[in-house]
């Protein structure tokens, strides 16, 4: 959630939410509907959103961004400033770099109203510290945050080219330099913001034809079958002031020729809140993302049980594919993963529908006699995935393996959550207290899916059957995090 405290002058909000709106006005080819407004949405939490200020009507343009006012390497000086060619660093740095000019410049760039109205902190995962991380638990988000491999991109790639032009990047924090631990420090600070911006406000900018025509001239050898990591990012002024919660969405960015088109989706009625889509995503994901939750998302939530709670589960020593044949011949055929993912099951949805193949033939493989499985190997075939014989028994222990990392119980946190202020209660917590929160109900609904599977797996509720994996029972959870090598 956007709270009161990320923004840098809270004070001056509406002004500077009104600075935006004329400058945006006074840019050649914007349009905005009058039946729009932005709000200022800090007491719910949201910070700026985009309201109706009376009805709109299916298909009706909200908004039109022209593409030269895209916040985007393409669009700023800097490219012809720097000596090398700024986007071969990908979408991603790229763009970093082209923010960090644009910030740097203050009010001198093009961008500077825009800029100024852009949160200054984030809730998201990247700046939690390590205690208020820990509150995660075992949720795998913990281990995708990337915040390591981010700081190593951002020193290899960015810092050797904004030391080497300070006239570009001036340092701050009372800096001579980006040079040294103190250097590296501001600039790893400052870049993570831009990051995260990025992260949470940029758009993958499709190509104009004028813009594919000329990449076609520079290079028609230039092939690719990944189109989307060859998407620039850009940041599109006011189109990403429009929030999401889930399935309330009701506008979308159509990327035309020469400008990006907001249009409404379905009739919204005055007062309302126009809404983007941000995906179908976990409350985990989100909050790493975009850094806020809402109960919407929860259907989207998911488990990650990782191949060495399955392989500890079944009571092999290790998951190293190397000494672990069944591993190793489901790796030659490239159907092993490090971790699977679990949806939430919805509308009475069976296991079928929810278990990926490839962790039921992870578990079939593993529940097969030493026999049944040297005839597979002479077969070169992997089984069909099937959950008829062992293989529940063998998830079920896995699940209690992943639910024991959990430090406290569904039923606690049920009750934590429950003292906590609701969503739409005047007291807005912040904060750290809004981090537990958000960690709080990210770890419910994992909890949630993995009772909800266990039951699935074992309808009964007795463990009867379940003990034929028996030689798994000396599994360590001090080791919850082995990971295929
Ligand atoms: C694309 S921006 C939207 C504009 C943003 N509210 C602002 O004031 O700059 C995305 C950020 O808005 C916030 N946000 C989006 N949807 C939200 C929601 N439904 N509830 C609370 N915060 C939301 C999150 O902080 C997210 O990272």
């Amino acid at each position: 959630m956007s709270s009161v405290a990320h923004f840098p002058d809270s004070s001056s909000f509406q002004q500077q939410s009104d600075d935006f709106v004329a400058w945006l006005e006074a840019n050649p080819g914007v349009r905005i509907n009058p039946k729009i407004r932005l709000a200022d949405l800090r007491a719910s939490g949201a910070g700026r959103g985009v309201l109706a200020r009376a009805n709109i009507e299916e298909g009706e343009e909200l908004f039109s961004i022209p593409r030269s006012l895209i916040l985007a390497v393409q669009n700023s000086d800097l490219k012809s400033l720097l000596p090398q060619d700024v986007e071969s660093l990908g979408p991603w740095l790229s763009l970093i770099l082209v923010m960090l000019y644009e910030y740097l410049k203050g009010a001198n760039s093009k961008w500077a109203p825009y800029l100024q109205i852009l949160p200054a902190s984030f809730d998201t995962l990247m700046f939690w510290s390590p205690s208020e991380l820990h509150e995660l638990q075992a949720s795998a988000i913990v281990d995708k945050i990337g915040k390591q491999g981010a700081d190593q991109s951002i020193l290899e790639s960015i810092a050797p080219i904004v030391r080497k032009n300070p006239s570009f990047f001036p340092p701050i924090d009372g800096l001579a330099s980006y040079e040294g631990d103190a250097g590296a420090s501001s600039l790893l600070k400052l870049a993570h913001k831009m990051g995260s911006l990025i992260m949470a406000y940029a758009f993958d900018i499709e190509k104009s034809e004028d813009d594919e025509e000329e990449a076609e001239d520079a290079d028609e050898s230039y092939l690719t079958d990944d189109e989307e990591e060859q998407l620039s990012k850009g940041m599109v002024p006011l189109a990403d002031l429009l929030n999401a919660d889930a399935d309330r969405n009701n506008a979308r960015l159509y990327q035309e020729e020469g400008s990006l088109i907001m249009k409404s989706l379905k009739p919204i009625y005055e007062s309302e809140e126009i809404f983007n889509d941000y995906g179908e995503i976990p409350r985990a994901d989100l909050l790493r993302r975009y850094g806020y939750v809402t109960d919407n998302y929860a259907p989207f939530d998911v488990i990650e049980i990782s191949l060495g709670d399955i392989c500890q589960a079944a009571g092999l020593s290790n998951c190293d594919v190397e000494s672990q044949p069944r591993l190793q011949f489901l790796e030659e055929h490239d159907v092993l993963d490090d971790g699977y993912v679990i949806p939430r099951p919805l509308n009475d949805a069976s296991l079928e529908d929810i278990l990926p193949a490839e962790l039921v033939i992870l578990l079939t493989t593993l529940c097969q006699t030493p026999e049944g499985f040297e005839q597979r190997r002479s077969r070169n075939k992997p089984p069909k995935p099937s959950m008829d014989e062992d293989q529940p028994a063998l998830l079920y222990k896995a699940l209690q393996t992943k639910l024991a990392q959990y430090a406290t119980s569904l039923s606690h946190d049920v009750q934590l959550l429950a003292g906590l202020p609701p969503p739409q209660s005047p007291v807005f917590l912040e904060g750290s207290n809004r981090r537990q929160k958000m960690a709080l109900q990210v770890r419910i609904g994992e909890k949630e899916i993995i009772q909800a599977v266990m039951a699935m797996l074992n309808p009964s509720g007795t463990t009867g059957s379940l003990k034929r994996i028996a030689n798994g029972d000396s599994y360590d959870t001090r080791d919850p995090k082995a990971r295929r090598l």
